[in-house]
């Protein structure tokens, strides 16, 4: 269905970026084949330039104190998507003059939710990891030392990788980039997400779990006796996973000491067992308020700033501080904790907040904030074993091969947007939006999980056709279902979504931006055959070839007949080729 390039389409393509070729420059030097030598003050970095399809791969090794090291030079073309560092970051695509929209106290309380290095974003236009335009991207393949991130400088955009203090008396390996052009955006970012998932060794499980989370109706309001109504419930219902979110916790770092009026984490996963269910369970791992108990036995164990534990972030009305990972007493206790958790019961671990983790600071050892960051996540993911862990407010690229789920987006909310900044934020309507823009992650990185449907028609301000537009978008994206609703407030009418919903997953979407906040959804091979989804998160009616799609609303044709196409299945050498054909 998805039309080829016409030659016209390539020629254009050839003809925008032919020229600007001889404007990419890596380290100073113009763009082609080759071995290099770059040193700066303090070390040097050798790389080497390696034409791919499309465009052009850089790898090398880098020694010595690189700091903030330029890696590339790019001729700047707009509108621009840009990219953030962690799940709830926006990823808005921008014309020139975009200036990010920071909220009221965001840089004070929350900064290190927007990026590592948030000074920059004060002053100027920062995307992290990656950045893409119409038939353009370039990205880097992995974040293991370092932070990769783009700027815009004039008529220019600039790669970097930020190595904060970290000195290496051994050569490492540089973060490989990627230039890729001569495409659409949405082709070669699913292109650039294959190199790097493969580059990552990426996690990607077979099945998507089928969820229920308390967080989305009840906060932090959730009382035991709430869980265990839906508990009862949840048993006319199709899900796998039980969770519970935030609220059970005596305090932020004191996971394993219920709040007055739960019972032990262990009874918690008991029960949920005992009623036919996996049990999940939320943490913040690398976080401690300073009332808590690990605070107060351990302020050692904590990242610091002039030697004193630093306030990573504010949140819960009270001042969160970071683990330091790097520090073998503090993956210990996450060890312990972790494998505690397993040993009681636990298959499915929502671990958010992931962010404190690598926020700048004085640690144990002299390493930058993203090692220290996969420090702390494969002491997790070691604790755990096979379990599914859902990562969440989290650095994405340092995350690839340590996580089987991740949070794509800010949270989604019972309202449409209330006209919240787009700066990451809770709104289902940029909730919506990230899943679309990095739908390109989903099955290369992990599950994507676009965040929880709302299913219910009382004490929420969003209408059906918004419950409808967020429920088969994440179908049609095959993101993982999770649910989060009171059960006893949602009717047949309800569940009846979430089938459908269901039935729009297990294919391999591919997403088109079809107009100023407007989407096309292709998915072929779902539960239902091939679908299309046109998805529009505006405030007026749009037309995409001729359908009229509502504010806030979707358009769903399924299978062939209503693509105009004729199907054809053939099995051979024990796999099935489905042929789709378009009668001209
Ligand atoms: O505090 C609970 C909580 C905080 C973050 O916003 C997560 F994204 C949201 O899903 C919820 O788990």
């Amino acid at each position: 269905v998805r039309e080829n390039l016409t030659d016209g389409a390539v020629g254009a393509i050839k003809e925008e970026i032919g020229g600007k070729e001889e404007q990419v420059r890596l380290c100073g030097v113009h763009v082609q084949e080759g071995c290099f030598v770059h040193s700066f003050e303090g070390g040097s970095l050798s790389f080497q330039v390696e034409r791919v399809p499309l465009g052009w791969v850089v790898r090398g090794t880098v020694e010595g104190r690189p700091g903030r090291l330029e890696v590339v030079r790019l001729p700047l073309r707009f509108p621009l998507l840009l990219h953030s560092w962690e799940s709830w970051g926006a990823c808005p695509l921008v014309d020139e003059g975009w200036r990010f929209p920071w909220g009221e106290r965001q840089y004070e309380d929350w900064r290190y939710t927007v990026s590592p290095v948030p000074e920059l974003m004060r002053e100027g236009v920062v995307s992290d990891y990656l950045v893409a335009w119409e038939h353009g991207m370039a990205g880097f393949l992995t974040s293991r030392y370092a932070h990769g991130f783009f700027t815009v400088e004039g008529e220019e955009l600039v790669g970097y990788l930020e190595f904060f203090d970290r000195e290496f008396e051994e050569p490492v390996p540089l973060e490989p980039l990627v230039v890729l052009e001569g495409a659409r955006m949405w082709e070669l970012l699913e292109g650039y997400a294959t190199m790097a998932g493969r580059e990552n060794r990426a996690r990607v499980p077979a099945y998507s779990p089928l969820g229920w989370c308390s967080w989305y109706h009840y906060f932090l309001d959730l009382t035991w006796d709430e869980v265990r109504k839906n508990l009862a419930r949840a048993r006319e219902w199709p899900f796998e996973v039980f969770q519970v979110d935030d609220a059970y916790e005596a305090d932020i770092g004191d996971w394993l000491e219920p709040r007055e009026g739960f019972p032990s984490v262990e009874e918690m996963a008991r029960v949920i067992k005992e009623a036919g269910f996996r049990p999940g369970i939320w943490t913040a791992p690398f976080c401690a308020s300073s009332t808590s108990r690990v605070f107060r036995e351990h302020p050692e164990w904590f990242v610091k700033e002039d030697g004193r534990p630093r306030v990573a972030f504010r949140n819960w009305d009270k001042d969160i501080h970071a683990l330091d990972l790097s520090n073998p007493e503090v993956q210990d206790h996450l060890t312990g904790l972790f494998s505690s958790l397993r040993a009681v019961g636990y298959e499915y671990f929502k671990i958010d907040f992931l962010f404190a983790g690598a926020v700048p600071g004085e640690r144990y050892l002299k390493v930058s904030p993203v090692e220290a960051y996969r420090m702390g996540l494969e002491t997790i993911r070691e604790a755990v074993g096979d379990a599914f862990i859902l990562g969440c407010g989290a650095p994405l690229l340092p995350s690839v091969g340590l996580v089987d789920g991740m949070r794509i987006g800010p949270d989604t909310t019972p309202f449409w947007d209330r006209s919240i900044p787009d700066n990451g934020a809770p709104a289902i309507r940029y909730a919506l939006r990230n899943a679309l823009h990095r739908a390109f992650m989903h099955r290369r990185f992990w599950l994507n999980d676009p965040d929880c449907l709302l299913l219910r028609k009382e004490r929420i301000s969003l209408s059906e056709e918004e419950r409808r537009t967020f429920a088969l978008t994440a179908g049609a994206l095959d993101g993982m279902l999770v649910d989060s609703d009171d059960l006893a407030l949602v009717d047949e009418e309800g569940k009846a979504l979430l089938h459908e919903a269901l039935s729009l997953t297990g294919g391999r979407p591919h997403v088109r931006r079809c107009g100023e906040a407007c989407y096309e959804v292709i998915s072929e091979g779902t539960r239902s055959g091939m679908v299309r989804l046109l998805v529009n998160l505006s405030e007026e009616a749009k037309v995409v070839e001729g359908t009229t799609v509502p504010p806030h609303g979707t358009v769903l044709e399924r299978e062939e007949q209503a693509l105009g196409l004729s199907r054809r299945v053939e099995e051979r050498d024990g796999r099935r080729f489905t042929y789709y054909h378009r009668e001209e």
